[in-house]
């Protein structure tokens, strides 16, 4: 089976209905990242394979729930989603890629990622994802959602980026097994407020993402 073949077969068993242009956007994005990474280190994984599991069907298995939330009570058109230490771009161009109505910026203290990100929208024409070199620190917002993948203890991603939360914002962090310790040492102001429970085609590995409000 070849790399578009397994991943139309990941999105199948995630229920996840895509458009062609969007599987093409993807691909062309699993292309860069392969490309580039060489160039500039944007993640450790380089086989086509743990391309193809450890990121991308790993975001993608996040976007249903994601869906959810956007359209769920209190969505409206215009959502802004803010990643965390983005990275290569993941999770945040996946989302932007499958949730085109939300706007992404993508986040990281490293400028050649941030860079990648903006190089990654303008190839895929992508207006809704951007990346923004700075700390998270710095960002003023508001956000309605916060998302991280591998960036952070629940404590420090939420207490780094509180400041960008819009008010009746949310925080989505992806994580592998529930993460009992974290949850234990949020701070008074941040709720969990659910651990949904996910499963990544082709990834034999405890997945979450852990909710997050203002108390
Ligand atoms: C382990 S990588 C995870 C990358 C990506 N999210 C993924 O899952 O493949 C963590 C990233 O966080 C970035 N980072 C660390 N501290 C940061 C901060 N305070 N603000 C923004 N980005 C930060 C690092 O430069 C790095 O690219």
């Amino acid at each position: 089976m070849n790399f578009e073949q397994s991943l139309r077969g990941g999105l199948q068993s995630l229920d996840l209905q895509l458009s062609d242009a969007q599987i093409t956007q993807l691909l062309t994005f699993a292309e860069l990242l392969h490309k580039w990474n060489k160039v500039y280190n944007l993640t450790a994984l380089r086989s086509q394979d743990e391309m193809l599991t450890h990121h991308l069907l790993d975001s993608l298995a996040v976007v249903p729930a994601l869906q959810r939330h956007l359209e769920g009570p209190g969505g409206r058109a215009g959502q802004r989603l803010l990643d965390v230490g983005s990275g290569g771009g993941l999770p945040g161009v996946v989302f932007a890629i499958c949730c085109p109505q939300l706007d992404v910026s993508c986040v990281d203290t490293v400028a050649k990622k941030a860079a990648f990100i903006q190089q990654a929208a303008a190839v895929l024409g992508m207006k809704n994802l951007h990346g923004i070199h700075a700390r998270v620190e710095s960002l003023a917002g508001p956000f309605d959602v916060i998302s991280c993948r591998a960036f952070a203890a629940l404590a420090d991603f939420t207490a780094w980026s509180l400041q960008a939360l819009a008010e009746d914002g949310v925080w989505l962090a992806m994580k592998g097994k529930r993460p009992q310790n974290e949850i234990a040492a949020l701070p008074a102001e941040v709720q969990m407020f659910h651990v949904e429970p996910l499963a990544v085609p082709g990834l034999d590995a405890e997945r979450c993402i852990v909710w997050m409000r203002r108390s």
